[in-house]
């Protein structure tokens, strides 16, 4: 139901910033890589390069095109990040999404009603909220998703949910780049799984 969803690669090339990296790494579509690490270590800040919404040196690749081809909300659109606490700027829940048949499509997957559309954001709670952030990023564009932490605020039967979402979304092809401090959850989702350093990221197999 996603547009298409052919089979991409996103290529990060010796990505650097703030005294971090320098960062190699591919993710495919239907990936699910996850990275873990100390706290302050830096994985948002590397999630954050990708998208690029920290300035950084390196080359990002979405297969053979270079990230500076899209203009910055274009590649934003393809290669998307979601922090633990989703931003929202209208009232009701439905101002936020552009292409409501797509959304109606994707609520019983994530397990979600449909008079939700009409709900004010207030009203959401954080477990419902997470959902809403990722099929909000779910559009005809997006290839990749950049979680950071998406369950961290949630009971251990919402992470469930949650994570049975991102699962689905692999399945539509859509590549997961997903950081978390939850080693269950890194054996349950991980198709591969990093430990990220100052300066490296560590395959752990
Ligand atoms: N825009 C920024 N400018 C300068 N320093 C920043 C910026 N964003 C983050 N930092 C710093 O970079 C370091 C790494 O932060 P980051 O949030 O990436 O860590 P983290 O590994 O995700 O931590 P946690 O697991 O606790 O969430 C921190 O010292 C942080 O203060």
């Amino acid at each position: 139901m996603i547009e298409a969803s052919k089979d991409s690669v996103l290529s990060i090339k010796k990505i650097s910033a703030l005294d971090q990296g320098p960062y190699s790494l591919e993710v495919a579509s239907g990936d699910c890589i996850v990275i873990t690490g100390e706290s302050g270590v830096g994985k948002s800040v590397f999630l954050r390069m990708i998208a690029d919404l920290i300035p950084n040196e390196g080359q990002v690749f979405l297969d053979d095109k270079e990230r500076n081809f899209f203009p910055a909300p274009e590649w934003r659109k393809r290669v998307t990040y979601i922090a633990a606490e989703s931003g929202w700027w209208a009232q009701t829940v439905k101002e936020h999404f552009a292409n409501l048949d797509l959304v109606r499509y994707w609520l019983p997957k994530f397990n979600l009603k449909e008079t939700l559309l009409d709900a004010d954001i207030l009203q959401l709670s954080t477990g419902e909220k997470q959902r809403m952030a990722l099929l909000r990023a779910i559009s005809a564009k997006v290839r990749f998703l950049l979680l950071d932490e998406i369950t961290s605020a949630l009971d251990p039967k919402t992470v469930l949910v949650v994570e049975k979402c991102v699962q689905e979304l692999q399945q539509q092809n859509i590549g997961i780049l997903l950081v978390s401090h939850n080693m269950e959850q890194v054996q349950r989702l991980a198709t591969r799984h990093y430990q990220l350093t100052a300066d490296q990221l560590v395959l752990c197999e």
